[in-house]
């Protein structure tokens, strides 16, 4: 077990943001060389990395993902394996995804399934999102696979307990970036200005009061501004102003309303404040849509061993593994890491032996689904 909390460590060394996961990539590499390959075809896509392992009888072939960015964030533990890489961090548990992947492969390809299996390392999570362009490669039409899993950490959750759900499980997400612009000036003489810490503050407020007006109660929604920019000095009325967030909906549908909403609030903005307003969607995930068979058979196999199945509720989370849930029947499923800090915490540091639990939870998935 010391060794893939030794690689669990590495890997948490050195995170790196989507689409510049190099030395992750390279690391994952050098390790799959250690690995007997006769049965086994590596491919890299630009980041990422596709391994398939032949299976005995190979009839099926079963796809597993992981995710591999990290995210820019400060680490802020006392770890003695805490990040090297400035500003970035492993807080969303990737680190923990790639090493019980590599685990999973290590003993599948040690001891082959009778299904073919493709291990998937996808790039870029957190953002622009891996997996759509992942999906329309060769590689995923030559092996199309005829399920496909995958899981993520649970702060929440003790260690030895596993949560899914048949149907929902993460929302719909779009990024949100926003830019305003306005006429600066001196902070005495506000009259003659278009402030747009004003008409950025005054977009913030509206978005959240009008959201819960045009979406279905019975409907879930969330606009999260994770970020605001302006200004330069105290005394210098803010001529420009961006704002950085993201919008979670349960139904694909309440995207376009909370979308729509976005723009006519923007309007007022521009006729009030007189500015000038321009909005960029960034990256869209679709949902997670658990397969109903599918998640009944995995809490039929969890139940054997000894690991606690627990029912997940709905999250707002998003998860670009979504796409493949479109094309493929799968699932995600919660691994609980037991952390006082919850995913996206700069103190985030989830309990090692959760590791064990993710490897045999996969490993057993893969051999007996
Ligand atoms: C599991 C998790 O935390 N996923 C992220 C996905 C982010 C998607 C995109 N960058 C966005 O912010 O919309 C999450 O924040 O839920």
């Amino acid at each position: 077990m010391d060794n893939w909390i030794n690689i669990r460590r590495d890997l948490h060394r050195i995170p790196e943001l989507g689409f510049e996961e190099y030395k992750t990539q390279a690391y994952i590499l050098e390790y799959l060389q250690t690995l007997p390959l006769e049965r086994v075809t590596i491919e890299k896509w630009y980041t990422g990395i596709f391994v398939y392992v032949e299976g005995n009888v190979g009839e099926r072939t079963l796809a597993y993902r992981t995710d591999i960015d990290g995210l820019p964030i400060k680490e802020n533990t006392q770890l003695d394996f805490k990040s090297e890489h400035d500003g970035r961090m492993h807080a969303c548990g990737h680190d923990f995804h790639m090493t019980i992947a590599l685990g999973a492969l290590t003993s599948i390809v040690e001891n082959p399934a009778d299904d073919n299996v493709l291990f998937i390392f996808q790039p870029a999570e957190e953002g622009p999102g891996g997996a759509k362009p992942m999906m329309e490669t060769e590689t995923m039409n030559k092996y199309k696979p005829d399920m496909i899993f995958a899981l993520h950490i649970d702060p929440r959750l003790p260690v030895g307990t596993v949560s899914s759900k048949p149907g929902l499980l993460f929302a719909n997400t779009s990024e949100l970036f926003i830019d305003f612009h306005g006429k600066g000036g001196h902070a005495a003489y506000p009259h003659e200005t278009k402030d747009m810490i004003m008409a950025a503050s005054a977009f913030n407020l509206q978005v959240q009061q009008g959201v819960s007006r045009v979406v279905d109660p019975l409907d879930s929604a969330v606009v999260t501004i994770g970020k605001m920019e302006a200004g330069t000095v105290q005394n210098i009325i803010a001529e420009d102003a961006r704002v950085e967030g993201t919008i979670r909906t349960r139904e694909p549908d309440s995207m376009d309303i909370v979308k729509n909403h976005i723009e006519k609030t923007l309007k007022g903005i521009e006729v009030r404040y007189e500015c000038e307003t321009s909005v960029d969607y960034g990256a869209n995930y679709y949902m997670v849509d658990n397969d109903q068979q599918l998640v009944k058979r995995f809490k039929e196999i969890i139940q054997k061993r000894p690991i606690d199945y627990k029912v997940a509720p709905e999250a707002m989370t998003g998860e670009d593994f979504g796409y493949f849930l479109k094309e493929y029947p799968g699932f995600m499923f919660w691994l609980g890491v037991d952390s006082p800090y919850g995913l996206h915490h700069s103190s985030l540091s989830p309990n090692e032996e959760a590791i064990a639990v993710g490897i045999d939870a996969v490993e057993a998935t893969i051999r007996e689904i």
